[in-house]
C-alpha cells in the first residue's frame, strides 16, 4: 500500500472520533515511530510503499486511539523538557504544567553548571521531574523515588536514555519513617485529584492512566502534601526548598497548611493558563 493510501485509510478512520487537526498529529507521530519519517519526509514520500507488517501496525493504533488511549502509551514515547522519555501504563505522562514547575526550580538556581547541591524527587513516575533537573544542573546529585517498581523500571531507563545518573529507590512516601539523608531541594508532583474531579476528566485519563498516580480521597486530599512537608522538614538543609505542583482548587489550604507548618516564603504561582498550579516554600528566611 502507498503511504499516501495509509495516510487516507487512518485519516478517514480516525475523523470519525477526532477533529482534523488532531488526527493530522496522531499521523506524523505515527509515522515518525513506525517509519522513522520526519513531517517533511512524509509530505515528500506520498507515492512510497509501506509493508503490510507496518500497515497493521498503524491499524492496530487507530483501534486503541478509538479507545481513547493516550498516543504516547501507543508510540511508547514522549518529550518532556525537550528530552525523550518512554512512557507505559505504569508511569503519567508527564505534563507541561510540570515542565513548567521544572523551569521554576531552574530559575531560582543562579549557576547552573556549576551548582552542587541535591535534590530529591518524590513520586517520580516516569522520572521527568528529576531527569530534566540531572540533565540541567550537571554538578547537582539527584535522588528519586516512587512505590511502584513498575514506573521506577521505567524511570531508569529514561535516566540512561538521557544520560544522567538518578539515586532511584523504592519506597512509600507515606509510610516511610525517614528520607535517607538531607537535600538542598525537595520537589514532588504527588497524586492529587479528588474523587469528586473525576467527571471533568477526559475518558483518556480515566480510562488509561494509573489510578495510584492521580487520586487521593476526598475526605483528606492533601494526604500527600502533608506527609512531604513533614519529611522535609527534617531533611531540608538550612534555606532549603520545597516544591509541589498543586491541585488548582487548593492552594490556599496549601498556604495555609505550609504557613502553619513554619515554612517561610510560601510562593504560590499560576501555569500560563493563569491557574494556581505550583507553590514553593523555604525552611528559612
Ligand atoms: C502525579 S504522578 C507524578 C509522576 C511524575 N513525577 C510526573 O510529574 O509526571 C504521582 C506519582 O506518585 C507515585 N505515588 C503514589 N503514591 C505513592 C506513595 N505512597 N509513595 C511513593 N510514590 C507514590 C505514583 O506511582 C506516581 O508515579
Amino acid at each position: 500500500m502507498k503511504l499516501r493510501e495509509l495516510k487516507l485509510e487512518v485519516s478517514q478512520a480516525l475523523l470519525e472520533v477526532y477533529p482534523s487537526e488532531e488526527v493530522a498529529s496522531f499521523f506524523v507521530l505515527l509515522s515518525e515511530a513506525y517509519l522513522n519519517m520526519s513531517r517533511l519526509e512524509l509530505a515528500l514520500n506520498t507515492e512510497v510503499v509501506v509493508s503490510e507488517a507496518v500497515s497493521e501496525k498503524f491499524r492496530n493504533a487507530v483501534v486503541r486511539l478509538k479507545a481513547f488511549e493516550p498516543i504516547q502509551y501507543i508510540i511508547g514515547t514522549t518529550e518532556f523538557y525537550s528530552l525523550p522519555f518512554n512512557v507505559t501504563k505504569a508511569t503519567l505522562i508527564p505534563r507541561p504544567e510540570t515542565e513548567e514547575l521544572v523551569d521554576w526550580i531552574l530559575n531560582d538556581i543562579p549557576k547552573k553548571e556549576n551548582w552542587e547541591g541535591s535534590v530529591l524527587d518524590i513520586g517520580t513516575g516516569s522520572g521527568c521531574i528529576a531527569i530534566s533537573l540531572a540533565k540541567n544542573l550537571p554538578k547537582s546529585s539527584v535522588s528519586a523515588l516512587d512505590f511502584s517498581e513498575e514506573a521506577l523500571k521505567i524511570a531508569k531507563q529514561n535516566a540512561e536514555l538521557n544520560g544522567v545518573s538518578v539515586d532511584f529507590s523504592t519506597q512509600n512516601i507515606l509510610t516511610v519513617a525517614t528520607l535517607p539523608k538531607q537535600y538542598s531541594v525537595i520537589v514532588s508532583n504527588p497524586p492529587y485529584v479528588r474523587e469528586l474531579e473525576k467527571k471533568e476528566m477526559q475518558q483518556n485519563v480515566l480510562r488509561h492512566e494509573p489510578d495510584s498516580a492521580l487520586f487521593v480521597s476526598d475526605a483528606d486530599p492533601l494526604v500527600f502534601y502533608r506527609r512531604i512537608a513533614t519529611l522535609a522538614k527534617q531533611h531540608l538543609y538550612k534555606d532549603g526548598l520545597l516544591y509541589f505542583e498543586i491541585n488548582e482548587y487548593l492552594g490556599n489550604e496549601l498556604v495555609t497548611m505550609l504557613t502553619e507548618m513554619d515554612y517561610k516564603n510560601v510562593t504560590l504561582k499560576k501555569d500560563i493558563f493563569g491557574r494556581d498550579r505550583m507553590i514553593k516554600c523555604k525552611t528559612n528566611e
